[in-house]
């Protein structure tokens, strides 16, 4: 571990000279001089003074280093028949007319886009136009319901909307232009006006403020790179968090192209003029960081891919797309190979394909299950890598650094902590526990560049959320440990965020969603494992006196509420209607007791509870509905 340890050392003990060296490695239009400084509630704020453009360094910059004729993005749709490829130097070009566009509609440094996208190589064009001009996207991933779409809209006030006809799920047209006029509908704050790229499968119909992508880009004048201060925000992400209000991340522009810039290196081990593979959606951090940024700022072909592991035609997809552009990095989250082993249990596919070209597979976005591991690594010859970041941290905190020095494997660890995140493990009096001891997982500020530098237009939650519990720490919300070589193993969330598919839900939201019926008196929505999805939510819900619902119509009316307030990505399917919920005296829903009675796992009742009687309805319903393990459940 000697020449991690060194990196790794330098980065905590030296912050500035490390940092300085990384940024070194950006083609800025004004160096930093002040590399490491901290706003009054002590957050660092890196490289203040420096100049750049982040699709100058992902584009122009390569471009004029000779690699206009390079692929940029192989865009592969099995969804629509189609494949393109799209250089370096017709990317940029692209880019700079789409972004004359975008100002010919009033966008300009600084001014919101909400970009409402399928995996279409627009929806990155449409990302880096804005970085062209200063100007802060904010993606929407594809799946959320038009309300979810307006609570956005409302907070960021974008000066524009961009979105296209349609997406498509395997065989399904999802036409987008009814969830944006109904998001904008719904929202106080009314953009100037929406692009839509028109696509063949599906055609909208344009309204007032409307515009064809294709006409305004047709004839709009290409706009140079606008010279940006490295701690401009970028771009706002918006996740989800205890309550039903998401939280804007912000990220900044120069700290974030240094960190990409430095784990393409070291993480992913990629070199300019390699392929890399992130199987994800522009929508979802992993989309933004290693399907755009990342792979663009390091010279790199990257892959967007339309279509789904399974289904798109076959559980061979990914093999196919990896063999044949000769892919050398592959990032996907785990569930994608929990659906292709559903499938294919016994790997069948990949002999269809010519892997060689293959040197690494990266897992985020969940907890990586040893089954699927296991399953992975028999199969495959190269190394299968879990490792662990957030939408917040925007890049990997906890890896394998194949770049550096590759480690050896632990089945369910991340590996080590990535150089410049000081990750500890903290009790619930804020101290350090011993190797192997659980406790909730931190990261000892300054924390590095490329992290959040806020929350949208709302510092206090940002403190709150974040910094308030440990003071000099980040709070990642996880649980985890770390064992005596120095390995992170994180549990999973410590507060009501769940983890389905990969994407991270509120269950606080689907709480207020379902609450809202107005045959629901009391709810509690809690996540139970499961094989596909890793989570799952299931509705706990107390009748209105008088209301005598029909259960099977109400669980369906539930269910199509949670789907048109939140969207499908939800995967909201059980409802369970029972007389009393676990509380502590206090009113308190005892959520964990119920995740635990559900998950099969022994439990205890603690003694603040207000009705231990009142648990028995939970028990009977959840056995009669035989939901998740909770018949195997047992009391300690
Ligand atoms: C490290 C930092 C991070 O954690 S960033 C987040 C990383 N997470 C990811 O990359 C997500 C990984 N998951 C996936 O890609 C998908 O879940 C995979 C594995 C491909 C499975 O997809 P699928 O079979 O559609 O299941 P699902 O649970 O995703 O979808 C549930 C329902 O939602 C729908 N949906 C999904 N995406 C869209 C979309 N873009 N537009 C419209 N609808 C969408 C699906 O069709 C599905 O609908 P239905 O319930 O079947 O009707």
């Amino acid at each position: 571990m000697q020449r991690y340890q060194d990196e790794f050392r330098r980065s905590i003990d030296d912050p500035e000279a490390f940092w300085a060296e990384q940024a070194a490695r950006l083609p800025w239009f004004s160096p930093p001089q002040a590399i490491l400084r901290y706003d009054d509630q002590g957050h660092a704020r890196w490289y203040e003074d420096g100049e750049l453009n982040l699709c100058h360094a992902a584009l122009d910059h390569h471009v004029e280093q000779g690699r206009g004729e390079q692929a940029a993005i192989y865009w592969d749709s099995p969804v629509t028949g189609h494949k393109r490829t799209l250089t370096y130097r017709q990317l940029q070009d692209r880019v700079a007319r789409f972004a004359g566009a975008l100002r010919g509609q009033g966008v300009e440094y600084g001014d919101r886009v909400v970009i409402y996208m399928p995996m279409v190589p627009e929806a990155l064009v449409a990302m880096l136009a804005c970085a062209r001009l200063g100007a802060v996207h904010s993606v929407v991933f594809g799946g959320f319901a038009p309300h979810e779409l307006a609570v956005r809209i409302e907070d960021a006030e974008p000066q524009v909307v961009v979105t296209a006809s349609c997406g498509i799920e395997v065989d399904r047209v999802v036409p987008y232009k009814p969830i944006v006029d109904e998001a904008l509908a719904r929202s106080a704050h009314k953009p100037t006006a929406c692009v839509l790229l028109q696509r063949e499968l599906h055609v909208a119909e344009l309204g007032d403020g409307d515009h064809d992508w294709e006409m305004l880009e047709a004839v709009a004048e290409p706009a140079a790179c606008v010279p940006v201060k490295a701690t401009d925000p970028l771009y706002i992400l918006y996740t989800s968090g205890t309550t039903g209000r998401p939280k804007g991340v912000v990220r900044d522009t120069g700290g974030y192209g240094v960190a990409l810039h430095y784990s393409m290196e070291r993480v992913y081990n990629m070199a300019p003029g390699e392929v890399f593979f992130s199987a994800s959606d522009v929508g979802w951090v992993v989309g933004h960081s290693y399907i755009v940024y990342a792979p663009l700022l390091r010279g790199c072909t990257t892959v967007v891919y339309e279509g789904k592991p399974v289904r798109t035609p076959d559980a061979g997809a990914f093999w196919r797309l990896i063999a044949e552009y000769r892919v050398k990095s592959f990032f996907t989250a785990p569930t994608a190979f929990r659906a292709i082993k559903k499938e294919d249990p016994e790997g069948k596919w990949l002999a269809h394909h010519d892997l060689s070209c293959l040197e690494s597979l990266f897992l985020a976005g969940e907890r990586l299950d040893p089954p699927t591991f296991y399953w992975l690594q028999e199969r495959l010859d190269v190394p299968v890598i879990d490792h662990w970041w957030q939408t917040e941290t925007g890049w990997p905190v906890a890896a394998n650094l194949l770049g550096l020095e590759p480690m050896p494997v632990k089945a369910g660890s991340a590996t080590v902590p990535v150089p410049g995140f000081d990750v500890q493990v903290l009790d619930h009096e804020g101290r350090r526990t011993m190797a192997q001891e659980q406790g909730a997982v931190v990261i000892k500020e300054p924390m590095p560049p490329g992290c959040l530098s806020g929350i949208w237009r709302d510092a206090g939650r940002f403190r709150s959320a974040y910094m308030a519990a440990f003071p000099g720490y980040y709070l990642t919300g996880d649980g985890g440990y770390v064992d005596e070589d120095g390995y992170v193993f994180i549990m999973g969330r410590t507060d009501d965020v769940i983890n389905v598919a990969g994407h991270r839900l509120s269950t606080g939201e689907m709480e207020e969603v379902v609450g809202g019926h107005s045959a629901v008196a009391e709810c509690a929505v809690i996540g139970i494992q499961d094989a596909l999805k890793g989570q799952v939510p299931v509705g706990l819900v107390i009748l209105k006196d008088g209301v005598t619902a029909d259960e099977t119509s109400l669980e369906a009316e539930l269910i199509e509420r949670v789907r048109e307030w939140i969207g499908p990505v939800a995967c909201f399917r059980q409802v369970l209607v029972v007389d009393r919920l676990p509380k502590t005296r206090s009113g308190k829903i005892l959520r964990k007791l119920l995740r635990n009675i559900a998950d099969g796992q022994a439990y205890g009742v603690p003694s603040t509870i207000d009705d231990p009687a009142g648990l028995d309805s939970v028990l009977d319903a959840m056995r009669q509905h035989d939901v998740g393990d909770s018949a195997r459940a047992r009391m300690e």
